[in-house]
């Protein structure tokens, strides 16, 4: 489990560290994984030219100490003050008795910059507020410019490392090497495309487990979570998944949900709707029925609302079960909120931002801006478990507790249909007796995955999707278990 902590907890370790190590050594660990990890980018570092962007706290002595490592192995290494007087007093002499220079004016600064092999971003870490001021706007926009690759330090600067939004310039990355943990903001977009890839450099934090406000499932995790069925199982101990989907107008919404609950784990899939013909004559497997959700016998979860069109009354029923209930598309639209908090068994309510925006009541740009803090507030709202689709899909617990942040995903899964398939995929994780967190962000892990197999770089449908799942799941418990 990849896991991120707050800027105060981290603040909180590194005190109580630094308490008991010799002055500056934590910066000489930090110092020397950076440079590590920049000479890896590099190739050849002799001769090599680098560029340090330093600002005026210990993000800037990161950067300057790691620029002397690089200049003693022979790279031509010039640093850029945004606020000479204040920068790191140690690093900057450790970069000049290696030999490295100081830029003398903006000038000469744009010149370097543009001719750089790497610009190592030290300009603000945790320390900061807000995006980039205009000094460090014009270095970051030359960074972009010139075609040197940029190593973060601990993040790219003008993110909100707590929150993963950007107010105002940040400077994008290639690589973020970062100290101690991952920070929310590398792990949740908007903040976490400018991460680029992200190097964790282990300083010695000591971080308490039950602090953790972020995490992401590796495939050993996700492996663990997978149901398998034992040898005393059958289909009904398995699980079955009730699938009240599709519409006389969007009856293939139906039969996506279908195809990706049949490769979630569930012993069964039972259907409820309109569209029970064109599901059968896809998958004859499906159990279908035309009486309603109330009588179509048992399941251990349901799935609602994935091209429902405007039938408010099997919401209603289904909302009214006492089972695990997944809520998706229009059913979101038509469940009334009272319904959901009242009730006992777990909700899972998957949106995507624009339906998000709906039942916050904003714009759906705001809740791009602000996922984590989108999710936790409909969490709240709904005292439901919610999962927040989009590039990176968020899954937060009305009980607060660690949100998970999954980005296995692709944007080719930017296509009609493959939100109903993790509708049914989640529905059928539920169904086999996960918990909604469980369900939803291991959901999310195989979509994703199965998103980027059935892809790999060219366009897909939905269909495609649902149809690399067991491939994955295969990937994902061998390689789990191998401990990749
Ligand atoms: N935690 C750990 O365990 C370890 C931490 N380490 C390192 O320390 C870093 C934290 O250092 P830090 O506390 O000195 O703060 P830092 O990020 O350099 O920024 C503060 C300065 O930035 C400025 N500034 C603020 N906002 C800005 C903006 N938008 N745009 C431009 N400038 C802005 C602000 O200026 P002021 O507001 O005072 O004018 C202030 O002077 C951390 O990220 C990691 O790299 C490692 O060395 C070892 C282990
Ligand atoms: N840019 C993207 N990067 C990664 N995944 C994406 C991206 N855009 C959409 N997705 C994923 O694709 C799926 C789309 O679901 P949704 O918006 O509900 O589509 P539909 O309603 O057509 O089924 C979600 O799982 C979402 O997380
Ligand atoms: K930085």
């Amino acid at each position: 489990m990849r896991t991120a902590y707050s800027v105060e907890t981290v603040r909180t370790a590194e005190r109580e560290l630094m308490a008991r190590l010799p002055e500056g050594a934590l910066m000489q660990r930090a110092a020397a994984g950076l440079a590590a990890a920049c000479a890896d980018l590099l190739g050849r570092v002799y001769g090599s030219r680098v560029v340090l962007l330093v600002g005026s706290g210990d993000n800037g002595g990161d950067a300057l100490y790691a620029g002397a490592r690089l200049a003693r192995r022979g790279a031509g290494v010039s640093a850029v003050l945004l606020a000479p007087e204040r920068a790191h007093p140690g690093g900057l002499a450790a970069l000049r008795r290696a030999g490295g220079g100081v830029a003398a004016d903006g000038g000469a600064a744009g010149r370097l910059i543009e001719r750089a092999d790497l610009v190592v971003d030290g300009i603000v870490g945790i320390g900061g507020k807000g995006g980039l001021r205009p000094d460090a706007e014009s270095l970051a926009r030359a960074a972009a410019r010139s075609r040197a690759a940029v190593v973060a330090v601990d993040l790219p600067s003008g993110i909100d490392a707590d929150t993963g939004e950007v107010h105002g310039a940040a400077l994008p990355a290639d690589l973020t090497v970062t100290f101690g943990t991952h920070k929310p903001g590398l792990l949740v977009d908007p903040a976490r495309e400018y991460a680029g890839s992200v190097r964790l450099v282990d300083i010695g934090l000591a971080l308490p487990g039950d602090a953790a406000v972020l995490e992401a499932l590796q495939h050993a995790d996700a492996a663990r979570l997978l149901p398998v069925p034992g040898a005393e199982s059958d289909k009904y101990r398995r699980g079955v998944v009730g699938i009240a989907a599709g519409s006389a107008r969007y009856p293939g919404a139906a039969v996506l949900a279908v195809s990706g609950a049949l490769r979630g784990g569930a012993g069964a899939v039972r259907y409820v709707g309109p569209a029970g013909d064109a599901v059968i004559a896809r998958f004859p497997e499906t159990l279908v029925s035309d009486r309603g959700p109330k009588r179509a016998g048992r399941v251990q979860a349901w799935v609602v609302g994935p091209g429902a069109g405007d039938d408010a009354a099997t919401v209603a029923e289904v909302v009214a079960a006492d089972v695990p209930v997944l809520i998706d598309a229009d059913g979101l639209r038509l469940v009334d909120v009272g319904a959901v908090r009242a009730r006992t068994a777990p909700t899972l309510l998957t949106p995507h931002a624009g339906e998000a925006a709906a039942l916050l009541g904003v714009s759906r740009e705001e809740v791009e801006a602000a996922r984590l803090s989108s999710a936790r507030e409909l969490a709240a709202r709904y005292r439901a478990t919610v999962l927040l689709k989009g590039s990176t899909t968020l899954v937060a617990a009305p009980d607060g507790g660690p949100v998970r942040a999954n980005a296995t995903g692709t944007s080719w899964l930017a296509t009609a249909g493959s939100g109903d398939v993790l509708s049914g995929l989640a529905g059928s994780l539920l169904a086999s007796g996960l918990p909604a967190r469980d369900a939803g962000s291991v959901a999310a892990y195989l979509h994703g995955l199965a998103g980027r197999h059935a892809a790999d770089g060219a366009p897909v449908g939905a269909h495609d999707v649902a149809e690399a799942l067991p491939g994955v799941w295969r990937d994902v418990r061998e390689e789990g278990r191998a401990g990749v």
